[in-house]
């Protein structure tokens, strides 16, 4: 996949930063917005040292805007005659700016997305990749940021909706979202105003762990790789290569088997959590049907259930604990 022309928004800091430049070691040129636009310069400056004047390029834009957003992804169709990765990162957590909450995290997502794909279907060497940035409160509830969690919710949704239209398949466009556990970034600093039940907040996020980035070996960077995490047992798919994926008891353990189960192996072992990728792209309804997978992991039985028909992904913690007394693990995972 290097050699490829990205798309990053919000990208001056945080999260959509080490996508780029993990986009930039791949070899992968990279044209990254921002809303901040001093930080968004003073990040491209630091990376066309590192990366290269022609590889890098910052360009302001607040995607809450509908024409700048066009203008700004037209432009670099413009610089670059394509793009091929197209990443919606930028985001905000304000409970007291639901609107504009769902303007940056949902509505721009979709933009962005709708952008990407009406280029990307269209362009003489055919496909692309969208990676919608979620959240694992994309995939369960969040009591201290319900608007923040409807945003994340909205963008699995819209991305695996768009998932099942064979069109997309057919045009060789692949959607993906990315759901991180906590990371160590500035949208969780100074968060005490912005969240219903700070100490809530804080509590929860002592007990799951900050991610810090860079990853050390850009395993949750490498965009093709569908992992998982926060509570164990979180089940990915990888369309690309059949692999399923789960996780080991302690945050930051990942292992990977073959679709039959053979195999299995620990792919990652580190102290820190990662991050939980969905893979969109196979959700389509004529797709073959694994119905039973079981293996064993280190610490359990897991045991997969894979159906032919899309069924949602979305466990509730007390299922979750349920089920580790019961030490016996049961997950419906989206269709392969
Ligand atoms: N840090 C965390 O714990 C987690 C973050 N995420 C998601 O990751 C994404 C990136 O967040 P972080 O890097 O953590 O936060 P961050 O606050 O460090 O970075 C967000 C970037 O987006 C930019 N931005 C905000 N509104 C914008 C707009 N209207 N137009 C253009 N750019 C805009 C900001 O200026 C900033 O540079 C967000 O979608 C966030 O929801 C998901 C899970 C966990
Ligand atoms: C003290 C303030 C903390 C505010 C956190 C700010 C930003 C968080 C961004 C995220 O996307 C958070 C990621 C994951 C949250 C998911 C799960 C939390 C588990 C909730 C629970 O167990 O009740």
């Amino acid at each position: 996949m290097s050699g490829k022309v990205a798309v990053v928004t919000g990208a001056a800091r945080g999260l959509g930063r080490a996508f780029t430049e993990a986009l930039l070691k791949r070899g992968d040129k990279v044209c990254f917005c921002d809303v901040d636009v001093q930080q968004g310069k003073q990040t491209e400056n630091e990376l066309k040292k590192n990366f290269g004047d022609d590889n890098v390029q910052f360009l302001p834009c607040d995607v809450q805007k509908d024409e700048e957003f066009k203008d700004f992804f037209n432009r670099v169709i413009q610089k670059y005659n394509t793009v091929d990765i197209m990443v919606n990162n930028a985001g905000i957590m304000n409970e007291n700016q639901w609107r504009t909450t769902i303007d940056i995290n949902l509505t721009a997502v979709i933009h962005g997305s709708l952008l990407a794909m009406n280029h990307m279907k269209n362009k003489s060497t055919g496909g692309g990749l969208i990676v919608n940035v979620s959240s694992l409160a994309g995939v369960m509830p969040v009591s201290f940021c319900p608007a923040y969690t409807a945003s994340k919710h909205g963008v699995i949704a819209f991305s695996r909706s768009w998932a099942l239209q064979p069109e997309l398949k057919r045009n060789r466009i692949r959607i993906t979202c990315l759901c991180p556990s906590f990371a160590d970034t500035d949208i969780i600093k100074g968060t005490d105003d912005r969240v219903h039940g700070p100490e809530l907040a804080r509590m929860v996020m002592k007990q799951y762990g900050l991610m810090v980035f860079p990853y050390p070996n850009d395993q949750t960077l490498y965009f093709e790789i569908v992992v998982s995490t926060l509570n164990p047992y979180y089940v990915a798919f990888d369309s690309e290569n059949s692999h399923l994926y789960w996780t080991g008891r302690t945050l930051g353990k990942i292992n990977r088997c073959n679709p039959n189960g053979s195999d299995p192996t620990t792919i990652v072992d580190v102290s820190i959590p990662v991050a939980l990728t969905l893979d969109t792209h196979n959700s389509t309804q004529n797709s073959i049907a694994l119905h039973k997978v079981t293996f064993d992991g280190k610490a359990n039985q897991v045991v997969v259930n894979l159906t032919a028909w899309p069924i949602d992904i979305e466990i509730g913690m007390s299922v979750i604990y349920m089920l580790i007394k019961l030490k016996y693990y049961r997950y419906h995972i989206m269709s392969v």
